[in-house]
């Protein structure tokens, strides 16, 4: 049996040896083996300025620690939004004690590159990016290459005007619910604490209904006879769970604890509804009774797509599933940026009030025909998108050595192309995209008169990205963004609840600031609505 070791030319009894000291030689020679990457990682020459970080940010534990001069954390894209990109569009950022280098861009012509998705691409998706996505079987989110372009193909048909006209009514169906449920009818002023419980709310209930087809209302449905959770309070625990799911091993879900038995009991209930579901759409769809709902039509055109391109049962279901966690809390962020930005700009207020009165008079219920004449308010919440855009870091990475064109600085005609190494993992960071002086004069300033007139898909408005591979809900969003903004600012004024002696300067610097947690949204809004004098 070997007694000694030999290291660094001296014999060490292994008997000597404590856990304590062995744990210090594992320690030092991982030390040596970083040093020896960074200094590998420093001397490999770069088109792009490096941007040095102890950890990098969008894995732990850097994605713990709060963004100082020292390092970078998960929001670090926001913090340092208009120093990070002055030596140039795109850099490189590279962690010195823990992670991986990787390129981040504020450039949208390198963005459109590294995205698109195309079957061209030299760029994919790292699972890791999408992992967490998989729950509920694969998806349009997760999937990548040909797979990819197989979901897209099935759920691109789904995302017509029929679903459109049906978000549009749904819209306003759960507004007039929401305004009788929470006895705003008999008010004239509303205080809402966070504005976000809200429009979290609303979004949720426009996917139950649009997304998956369910009723919804605004007061909690009535328990079924037997007890059974009903599918609407499932769905809702299964999004307000969501991390858990996907984070925690099963076993810890059978664990004696309330919050956990609710979770798993609400993933199976809805698993068992959404297979039989699934069966019975495929039933209606075949006599010809499609409702137009995302899932319903989900499964018509999949019917329609000949067998070699058609997604599995578990497919269908994982992506009903994912348009829930892509288009709820981004659209419901995006609506309370929008408020938010209103109770501080009373002009803009005024001026888009007198915009929906144009277009819809005082009375008459907004029509989806409308949808592309309230283009003002539309405007609003591009503008709110373009400052906090929810879909905020775009991650690829590179298949095989290949090249991007980058466009040279501002003032400078043309364009060079630099060389990216297969494994180089690239950024596109929307935060930077949409606050680049290239793109948006005062970037910082909220202003949603540059997008006025612009036609509602126009790639010009780029917080839902670009290309192929672009966000498919852009016009479900935007339909019902159009519509909840038109009935309630036009009934409602918006205005910020301020502490004792503040301004609304002061209110809007603290308010309308960053809260990252998997989406882009600003920090939990207090705020008022005043009856006006017509509604
Ligand atoms: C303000 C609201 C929204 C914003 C800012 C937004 C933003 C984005 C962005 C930036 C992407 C590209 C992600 C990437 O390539 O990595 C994306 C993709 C996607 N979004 Fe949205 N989104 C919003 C609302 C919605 C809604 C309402 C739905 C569904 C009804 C939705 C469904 C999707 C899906 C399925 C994809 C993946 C498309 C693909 O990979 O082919 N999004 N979104």
């Amino acid at each position: 049996m070997v007694s000694t070791i030999s290291l660094l030319g001296r014999d060490l009894k292994l008997e000597n040896v404590t856990p304590a000291s062995a744990l210090l030689v594992v320690g030092a020679l991982w030390v040596l083996r970083r040093i020896l990457t960074v200094v590998r990682i420093l001397a490999t020459p770069t088109s792009f300025p490096r941007v040095h970080t102890a950890f990098e940010p969008l894995a732990l534990p850097g994605a713990l620690i709060p963004t100082t001069w020292w390092t970078t954390g998960v929001d670090w894209h926001w913090a340092r939004r208009f120093q990070t990109y002055t030596r140039g569009e795109t850099v490189a950022l590279t962690p010195i004690f823990l992670g991986t280098p990787g390129l981040w861009t504020s450039n949208i012509e390198v963005g459109r590159q590294v995205i698109a998705g195309s079957h061209k691409t030299s760029f994919y998706k790292p699972p890791s990016a999408s992992q967490a996505l998989l729950l509920w079987g694969m998806n349009l989110i997760a999937s990548d290459g040909q797979m990819w372009r197989k979901h897209r193909r099935i759920v691109g048909p789904a995302f017509n005007n029929e679903l459109y006209k049906l978000v549009w009514k749904q819209t306003a169906q759960i507004y007039r619910d929401m305004v009788q449920t929470e006895g705003w009818d008999k008010k004239s002023v509303v205080d809402v604490p966070i504005i976000q419980n809200l429009t979290l709310k609303l979004a949720f209930l426009i996917m139950t209904s649009c997304g998956f087809g369910f009723d919804s209302t605004w007061a909690t449905p009535p328990k079924s006879k037997d007890n059974e959770m009903p599918v609407q309070e499932a769905l809702r625990v299964v999004a307000d769970t969501h991390m858990l799911m996907i984070t925690a091993p099963e076993w810890v879900l059978h664990l004696p604890i309330p919050k956990f038995t609710t979770a798993r009991l609400a993933r199976d209930r809805l698993a068992a509804f959404m297979q039989k579901q699934v069966a019975e759409r495929k039933a209606e769809v075949a006599a010809g009774n499609t409702r137009a709902d995302a899932f319903t039509m989900l499964v018509k055109a999949n019917q329609d797509e000949s067998s070699k391109y058609q997604l599995d049962d578990q497919e269908l279901i994982g992506n009903v599933f994912v348009l829930l966690f892509a288009g709820h809390e981004t659209t419901a962020h995006t609506l309370a940026g929008t408020l938010g930005f209103m109770a501080i700009h009373d002009d803009i207020q005024d001026e888009i009030v007198e915009h929906i009165i144009s277009v819809v008079g005082t009375d008459r219920e907004p029509e989806f025909e409308d949808y592309s004449k309230l283009d003002k308010v539309l405007a609003i919440f591009y503008e709110s998108a373009r400052m906090f855009p929810a879909g905020h870091v775009l991650i690829r990475e590179a298949l095989e050595d290949t090249i991007v064109t980058v466009p040279n600085p501002v003032g400078e005609e043309g364009s060079h192309t630099v060389p990216i190494p297969k494994g180089t993992q690239v950024v596109v960071d929307m935060i930077g995209v949409q606050h680049n002086p290239r793109y948006f004069e005062n970037p910082e300033e909220y202003k949603p008169s540059r997008w006025y007139g612009l036609p509602a898909d126009s790639e010009l408005f780029t917080a839902f990205s670009v290309g192929p591979r672009a966000c498919i809900g852009r016009r479900f969003a935007t339909v019902e963004a159009t519509c909840f903004l038109a009935l309630l600012l036009r009934d409602w004024k918006v205005l910020p609840v301020l502490r004792d002696g503040e301004t609304k300067e002061a209110w809007g610097a603290r308010m309308m600031d960053a809260n990252i947690v998997l989406t882009l949204g600003v920090h939990d809004i207090p705020l008022r609505f005043e009856r006006r004098k017509h509604a």
